[in-house]
């Protein structure tokens, strides 16, 4: 696995780990560390034997937002080359395998956006989230305005986006933003036991759960149905679903074969 200088990448079994690793900064996200991410994730989503991914920072940050030193000289110019995309900013969100945010402490702005772009948020009881970019003259740029608003509604989204206030993790949970919080000393503990848990599943079966339930997200309840009953039908031809059902007809576990 390749080696990097802004973040640490393990794989526990199924289960490949990518934490950022700029402590100091409060895991500042700069273009290097998204380019990084992107790499990392290529080389997991390439690992037949990874079934899920973890992204996680620090006790005191998921990530405070985009570098802001590094963007501080920049102009219209320098970010409109530099496309945040083009670079492979958003692969972590085109990542056809499970993904998991498992976000202690600061997830502002990019840093928000960053757990957005994963498809499970477990936050510790230490979590802050929020779009903070407005206090620096300047506005979400990597989903926040869009995924945020799907996720919580305009009225908070507008909230977060407008104000610049952070939501602690309870109202990140009230909110929809988060699936669950934990203790924030039980947080990759309980990450990685979920991480597992989705592993252990059908990959197959996992990625079309997967794209069913970001097609809701993303387009309208007609189109997401006809997706969904496309993909239900095809997973009638997954050895995994026949091995599955006559799993439990028989009560035993199923033996998945990925296939
Ligand atoms: C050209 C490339 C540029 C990068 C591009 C990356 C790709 C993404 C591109 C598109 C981006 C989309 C739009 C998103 C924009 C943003 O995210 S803007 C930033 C939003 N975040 C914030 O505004 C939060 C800023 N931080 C804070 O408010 C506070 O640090 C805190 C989180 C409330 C914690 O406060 P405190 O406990 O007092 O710690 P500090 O002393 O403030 O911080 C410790 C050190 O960490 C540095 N730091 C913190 N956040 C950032 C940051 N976002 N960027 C850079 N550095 C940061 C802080 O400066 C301290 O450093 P030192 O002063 O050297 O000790």
């Amino acid at each position: 696995m390749s080696t990097f200088e802004h973040i640490i990448v393990e794989s526990k079994g199924a289960v490949g780990i990518v934490k950022l690793n700029r402590p100091k900064m409060l895991n500042a996200l700069s273009f290097g560390v998204f380019r990084e991410i992107a790499a990392a994730v290529d080389d997991l989503e390439a690992d037949d034997a990874i079934g899920c991914i973890v992204v996680t920072g620090s006790d005191k940050a998921f990530a405070a937002g985009a570098d802001i030193k590094e963007m501080q000289p920049k102009g219209f110019i320098d970010m409109f080359s530099e496309d945040f995309a083009a670079i492979g900013g958003d692969r972590i969100a085109r990542c056809r395998k499970p993904t998991i945010a498992a976000v202690a402490g600061y997830a502002l702005g990019g840093g928000c956006e960053l757990a957005m772009m994963c498809d499970i948020i477990i936050a510790a009881d230490t979590a802050k989230f929020g779009q903070p970019e407005i206090t620096l003259g300047t506005i979400p740029g990597i989903g926040g305005t869009q995924r945020l608003t799907r996720a919580i509604g305009k009225s908070k989204a507008m909230d977060l986006c407008l104000t610049g206030r952070m939501m602690d993790a309870a109202e990140a949970e009230r909110s929809g933003l988060v699936s669950r919080i934990v203790p924030a000393d039980k947080l990759m503990d309980e990450a990685i036991a979920a991480a597992e848990k989705i592993a252990s599943m059908s990959q197959p079966a996992a990625a079309m759960a997967k794209e069913a339930v970001n097609r809701a997200f993303e387009t309208t309840l007609a189109e997401g149905m006809s997706v969904e009953r496309n993909l239900f039908h095809a997973t009638f031809a997954l050895e995994d679903r026949s091995e599955g059902m006559a799993a439990f007809i028989e009560k035993r576990k199923p033996v998945n074969k990925n296939r």
